[in-house]
């Protein structure tokens, strides 16, 4: 059914006005050599599919808008501070018109007469033969993308593009800025301009898609992905980034995983796992959590930096990354903790050493690691993988934690090769204590580079010709973290190297 007129004005929000007009002289310039080559690199031969330029203009306008967010951070002088950081997009099918804009830093004359030409020009030389190299594929796309002169890819799909911007600065000018992409461009002063950049692309004959707004919505969706500043399309909301762990875990897609995923942990890839923990006692926690695809690199395993949950209450982000929520060991984890019970004042003191964050901490651990029990039945072969790449963390979370039953419960996820299983086949400390004779009540373990050399040692036939099933371990670490786990579900753990002695002492 049509929305009713005022469920449209709720959400209906735009800042795009027609008051922007030149103002005074126009003057004509020539398009440098660098900047007339980059535009003919950039408009005719860098990209497979003309929608990219979409693209291009959004980062441009988070960049600028990222820019201002910093400014505003460090206590810059700016202008229209009460100006929401927002990108606008319009499409105007009547006029053949695809118009952005953003209340972002906005560009200086110098901008707008091609310093960008001398940024290119700093290493322009290498800078356009590595942009012409074909061979450079995504390197040029991110080339292009640093210099934000991916604008140049506007000419890609139109004939003439206006620009009208003003500086963050406080009394700026406003200019106006207009080309055919041709090799020359106009500026003159310009009035009704909001601080910030507004593009107003006039497509070509064989583009006027973009002046549709359905064909826009596909593509800001599919690239608005890695935006974190609103994007509206014609006063809608075109990049919703829901708080999916308010939602009811039923009713989020693996789409929405994905897609959110990416957002927070600003990566390409997508999630193996996803963990969404929604509970009101001992603490009102809405938590979703997010084990990468991709094998962390060592970079990864000893990264300080960038790890840890974003931190909300009650949808407001309090830290984006706090990283004492969550152990040391399970940095690997990425989300979201959202508590109405964290205080909106939380500050990184606090965090490190409150009783509550101590609470959640406890809380959030042990459901993490009843999900990873959970998931290690529910399919193993999965969860081989997951242990094949992430199980150095749990090594590492037994030997780093003090509590023996936390310990124990980390314990549970770690796997080993075993005497009385097939070579490449793991089981548990729980599965082993399983199969133990009643009375019994060690758990043997016998560390070798090798199964056939475990299997061929003195200390093994022992073990061997008693019927006592021993666990193979061919990495150093697992026999420190065995032998400082020291027991299980009380047994003890016991390298079968010092066993031969308890044999003789035995006797
Ligand atoms: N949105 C936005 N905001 C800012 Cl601050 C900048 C700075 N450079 N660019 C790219 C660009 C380059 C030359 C011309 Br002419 C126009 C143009 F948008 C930006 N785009």
């Amino acid at each position: 059914t049509e929305a009713t007129s005022e469920e449209v004005d709720d959400d209906y929000h735009t800042i795009i006005k027609d008051t922007e007009r030149g103002k005074g002289p126009s003057d004509t310039h020539e398009f440098q050599a660098e900047t007339r080559q980059l535009l003919d690199i950039v408009a005719k031969s860098l990209y497979s599919e003309k929608e990219v330029f979409i693209r291009e203009l959004i980062s441009n306008s988070s960049d600028a808008l990222e820019k201002l967010r910093y400014f505003e951070l460090t206590g810059a002088q700016v202008d229209d501070k009460e100006v929401p950081l927002e990108i606008h997009i319009a499409t105007n099918d009547d006029k053949k018109t695809f118009t952005i804009q953003d209340t972002g830093i906005g560009l200086t004359k110098e901008e707008l007469l091609e310093n960008l030409g001398t940024i290119a020009r700093s290493g322009s030389k290498a800078f356009l033969e590595e942009l012409a190299d074909k061979s450079k594929g995504d390197v040029r796309s991110s080339l292009i993308g640093q210099f934000g002169v991916g604008f140049y890819s506007t000419f890609m799909v139109g004939d003439k593009v206006d620009v009208y911007t003003k500086s963050y600065q406080p009394g700026s000018t406003a200019y106006k800025w207009s080309s055919d992409g041709s090799g020359k461009y106009d500026i003159s002063e310009a009035e009704g301009v909001q601080r910030g950049t507004k593009i107003v692309v006039h497509l070509k004959g064989d583009c006027y898609d973009y002046a549709k707004e359905d064909i826009i919505t596909e593509v800001v969706k599919k690239y608005s992905n890695f935006v974190g500043v609103p994007i509206y399309l014609n006063g809608k909301r075109a990049n919703i980034v829901q708080a999916l762990w308010t939602m009811e875990p039923r009713d989020v897609t693996e789409d929405m995983h994905e897609e959110f995923y990416r957002y927070i942990g600003n990566v390409y890839d997508k999630p193996r796992y996803h963990l969404h923990y929604k509970t009101d006692a001992p603490l009102n926690i809405r938590s979703l959590f997010y084990v990468p695809e991709y094998k962390p690199t060592m970079f990864d395993m000893s990264r300080e930096t960038d790890v840890g949950v974003a931190l909300y209450s009650r949808k407001v982000l309090i830290m984006a990354r706090a990283n004492h929520v969550l152990p040391k060991w399970l940095r690997f984890m990425k989300g979201v903790v959202d508590s109405e019970d964290i205080p909106l004042n939380l500050s990184r003191e606090l965090l490190q050493d409150s009783n509550l964050i101590r609470k959640l901490r406890q809380v959030l651990t042990n459901r993490i690691l009843k999900f990873f029990v959970d998931q290690a039945k529910k399919n193993p072969l999965a969860y081989r993988e997951f242990y094949d790449d992430y199980g150095l963390f749990f090594r590492e979370g037994i030997v780093t934690t003090a509590e023996q039953d936390q310990r124990e419960d980390i314990a549970k996820l770690l796997r080993f090769e075993s005497s009385k299983l097939n070579s490449g086949e793991l089981t548990s400390l729980e599965e082993y204590g399983e199969r133990m004779k009643a009375g019994e009540r060690t758990i043997y373990f016998l560390s070798a580079p090798s199964r056939q050399l475990a299997e061929t040692s003195p200390y093994f036939e022992a073990l061997k010709k008693r019927d006592i099933e021993v666990l193979f371990l061919y990495e150093p670490y697992d026999e420190l973290v065995l032998m400082n786990l020291g027991q299980f579900d009380r047994k003890n753990l016991k390298s079968i190297e010092n066993e031969l002695y308890d044999d003789k002492e035995d006797t």
